[in-house]
């Protein structure tokens, strides 16, 4: 069955996308993130304080298969690490997967981030200067696994509904 993947930069609008997706085509959404919770009973951030991140990327590619092999069509919404780890980018060119990569520009998710760190631990101690150039240098790094995607939506200046209009015309 098909799977539609949002991926992209933490705070590109992955989580909020998928869900707005959900309801405009009646598809089914999960949150990668949300059923790795689920599964650990832990919040992202204690399972990046009690186990590691080594343990969260384990968990996050085998819960990410297991979406990939389930029976119905689904809205993925990815973490923002899933392409880059673990060979996870290869995945993206299974039998009816459909990628499409949010794509924003450093200033975009700078303002994105500075009021919603606290739940992702990979930015949740850094100051404002320190993220500015922690995202961009990241977001460089990560860059090449996001453009694996089938395609690319760009978000700058975007509302969610244009955005969401925007995925909903490639998926016509
Ligand atoms: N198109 C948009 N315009 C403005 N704010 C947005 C937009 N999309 C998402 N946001 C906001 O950005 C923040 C991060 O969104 P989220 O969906 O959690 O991103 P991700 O899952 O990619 O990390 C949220 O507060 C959300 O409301
Ligand atoms: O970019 C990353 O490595 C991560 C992004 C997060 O998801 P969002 O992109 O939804 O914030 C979450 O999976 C975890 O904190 C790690
Ligand atoms: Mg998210």
């Amino acid at each position: 069955m098909r799977k539609i993947i949002l991926l992209g930069y933490m705070g590109c609008g992955k989580s909020t996308i998928a869900n707005r997706l959900s309801n405009s085509t009646n598809i089914p959404y999960i949150d990668l993130d949300k059923m790795i919770e689920e599964r650990v009973n832990l919040s992202i951030k204690e399972i990046f304080e009690q186990r590691g991140e080594i343990y969260f990327r384990k968990l996050e590619r085998d819960v990410f298969i297991e979406l990939l092999n389930a029976p119905e069509n689904l809205i993925i919404g990815l973490g923002g690490g899933t392409p880059c780890y673990a060979n996870n980018h290869e995945l993206l060119k299974g039998e009816n997967i459909l990628s499409i990569y949010l794509k924003a520009s450093v200033e975009t998710l700078f303002e994105r981030l500075i009021s919603n760190k606290s739940k992702r631990p990979i930015i949740a101690d850094k100051n404002d200067e320190e993220m500015k150039e922690f995202i961009a240098i990241h977001l460089f790094e990560r860059s090449f696994y996001y453009n694996q995607a089938q395609y690319k939506v760009n978000i700058d200046g975007r509302t969610k509904d244009e955005t969401t209009q925007d995925i909903l015309a490639i998926l016509a």
